[in-house]
């Protein structure tokens, strides 16, 4: 995902103060600590000088020194509950974005994930939320805090001489065109850093999603320099984040110390003309003096902000990716809902705009009931037609009716309800195979899962396994073999006992034995399911109810084998030679 997909939206402060709107008492809490914190610090040395007084007379020292003690322990322990307070409130912020931003992520619509990288997405999630805990305890305390100080002083400065007041604003004004210049070269250069950590982490998914392949081709050593390429980018730019900031700060440091000066040359020559006397130049050069330790923590603040700016912007396009409304959880169906009924209709689609169409006006009735085979060559559209009943897409024009109802009027999650689905590659999580079968129904009991169990022919590897059910599968299921995870997904789409079920069989995987159990649960399936299945082998073709041919994005015929062999020429040629080497 880059930012030229994505149209500007709200400055990003909006939403730094949408995470903090509900911490904001907690904040509020933390930044007084901070405050009172400050002033018993600034107490200490009235105090002290009261107690070097009072030893210089012979005086009792008693209440000086009780007086110092308190304040001490005042001062470490408001700071230590500040700060607690403070890194708690920061650390709450941050899991309102990862919560907020978890939940969005999962409801993206799949044509949106499509386009991004995962790793980039789930940099967004780990690394950019974790910035917003600076920028809430440093960036908003510290110009809170920072600011107020820095008022009261000027409101000080102002009382004790307007004109000295004027000359000291005018340097400040000076250092602030300069902070204006350098400011915007932060936020570039952390915006940069972040992109690059999201570029290695999406590097990173690349790599370990398919390190078996990476390292059969040899390819470690390319896909090496790809991972330090993307680290040693983000270390340029937080090396350059870094330089601007300590510009920034000395920027800041510089200037107090031209306004010292020039304070200095304009009051002396102020106090020569008996415009002002020495006492009020002395008390607005510490004045001065004061001003520097607001004045820095409110740069720091603000150099701060721009690299948690950089995150929230990185936040907020995450947060713009098209998604599923949010709805609540359906029910599954009933152990005997009916099987349902689907039409497509004149159904024209493609993946994107910039894409050719997929489907050119796809027609085809499935009554319910029955097992419905899909076949044609490879990129026909048959896995399509799947994902746009699952709606993970859906049609540029044309319509699909489940029960006769148009799918765009389904509710999201009771369409999905209906549906049992087992993708080709069979995806299989990391966890428990237990795990992995509730997936789709976690009040299964465990009578059901014996059963499922038995069906799928899966119980061999059950009773095999140390822990039975609950061994883990391993990422991505790596511990069982390619038959195996098929079987996993089909158990788990039966146990959310679907309405509809959709096979995309896998085009190997299966031994003879275990493909003629599949076979006869999927027919078993069929007498009171209705199941579509894309379908790569003759024997699942020859025991289908009806058989829908596709090619290059139409329905070319519809039929039994019987019928198909002799009607559609493309039919019998798929017969003879595709599926001829896996039929019985
Ligand atoms: N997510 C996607 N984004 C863009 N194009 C896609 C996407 N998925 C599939 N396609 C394209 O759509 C076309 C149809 O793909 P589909 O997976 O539906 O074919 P298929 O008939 O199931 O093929 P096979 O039998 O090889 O699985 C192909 O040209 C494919 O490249």
């Amino acid at each position: 995902m880059t930012r030229a997909d994505t149209p500007t939206g709200p400055p990003p402060w909006r939403l730094l103060l949408g995470y903090v709107r509900p911490h904001r008492w907690a904040l509020l809490a933390g930044a007084v600590l901070s405050l009172v914190t400050g002033a018993t610090g600034l107490l200490l040395p009235l105090v002290a000088r009261e107690l070097i007084d009072d030893l210089s007379h012979d005086r009792a020292i008693a209440s000086a020194l009780l007086l110092m003690t308190a304040l001490v322990v005042a001062n470490a322990t408001l700071g230590a509950i500040g700060s607690y307070v403070l890194r708690r409130t920061a650390e709450s912020v941050v899991l309102g974005a990862r919560r907020a931003l978890s939940s969005y992520l999962l409801r993206l619509r799949v044509a949106a994930v499509d386009r991004s990288e995962p790793g980039d997405l789930m940099a967004r999630i780990t690394s950019d939320t974790t910035l917003l805990r600076e920028v809430t305890t440093d960036s908003l305390v510290g110009l809170g805090t920072g600011g107020l100080t820095l008022v009261a002083t000027v409101v000080m400065m102002g009382l004790v001489d307007p004109v000295l007041l004027g000359v000291t604003m005018a340097v400040v004004f000076g250092a602030g065109t300069v902070l204006g210049v350098i400011v915007p070269r932060i936020n570039r250069a952390s915006r940069q850093a972040q992109d690059a950590v999201g570029a290695m982490g999406a590097s990173l998914e690349r790599v370990l999603g398919a390190l078996r392949t990476v390292k059969a081709s040899g390819a470690e050593h390319r896909e090496e320099r790809t991972l330090h390429a993307a680290a040693e980018e983000s270390w340029r730019q937080s090396v350059r984040a870094a330089k601007w900031s300590a510009a920034a700060g000395n920027t800041a440091g510089l200037a107090m110390q031209i306004a010292f000066i020039t304070v200095l040359a304009v009051g002396g020559a102020r106090v020569a003309t008996g415009a002002i006397d020495i006492g009020t130049l002395v008390a607005f050069l510490l004045y001065v003096f004061y001003l520097m330790s607001p004045i820095q923590s409110v740069v720091g603040a603000i150099t701060q902000y721009q690299t948690g700016a950089a995150a929230l912007s990185r936040i907020q396009e995450a947060l713009r990716l098209p998604a599923e409304p949010r709805s609540p959880a359906a029910a599954l169906p009933a152990d005997d809902a009916e099987p349902a009924a689907l039409a497509f209709a004149d159904v024209r689609f493609r993946y994107a705009e910039d894409l050719p169409y997929v489907h050119h006006g796809v027609t085809f009735a499935v009554p319910p009931r029955g097992m419905t085979a899909f076949v044609g060559p490879s990129g026909a559209g048959k896995t399509t037609v799947f994902s746009l009943i699952e709606r993970f897409y859906d049609p540029e024009s044309g319509t699909i009716t489940l029960d006769g109802r148009d799918l765009a009027d389904w509710d999201l999650p009771r369409l999905r309800s209906a549906i049992g689905y087992v993708e080709q590659d069979a995806p299989v999580l990391s966890g428990s195979l237990r795990d992995n079968l509730l997936l789709g129904n976690a009040e299964t009991d465990e009578d059901t899962i014996t059963r499922v169990v038995k069906t799928t022919r899966l119980d061999g590897l059950v009773a095999r396994l140390p822990d039975g059910l609950d061994t883990l599968v391993g990422h991505r299921g790596t511990k069982l073999s390619g038959g195996e995870r098929q079987r996993v997904a089909i158990a788990r789409a039966l146990l959310r006992r679907p309405r509809l079920l959709l096979l995309d069989e896998a085009t190997s995987q299966l031994d003879a034995v275990n493909e003629a159990a599949l076979r006869d649960t999927v027919a078993d399936v069929a007498r009171t399911t209705t199941v579509l299945v894309v379908a790569h082998r003759l024997s699942t073709v020859t025991m289908a109810d009806r058989i829908v041919v596709m090619d290059a994005g139409r329905v070319r015929a519809v039929g039994t084998h019987r019928e198909l062999v002799t009607a559609d020429p493309l039919y019998a040629e798929l017969a003879a030679t595709q599926f001829l080497a896996a039929a019985d």
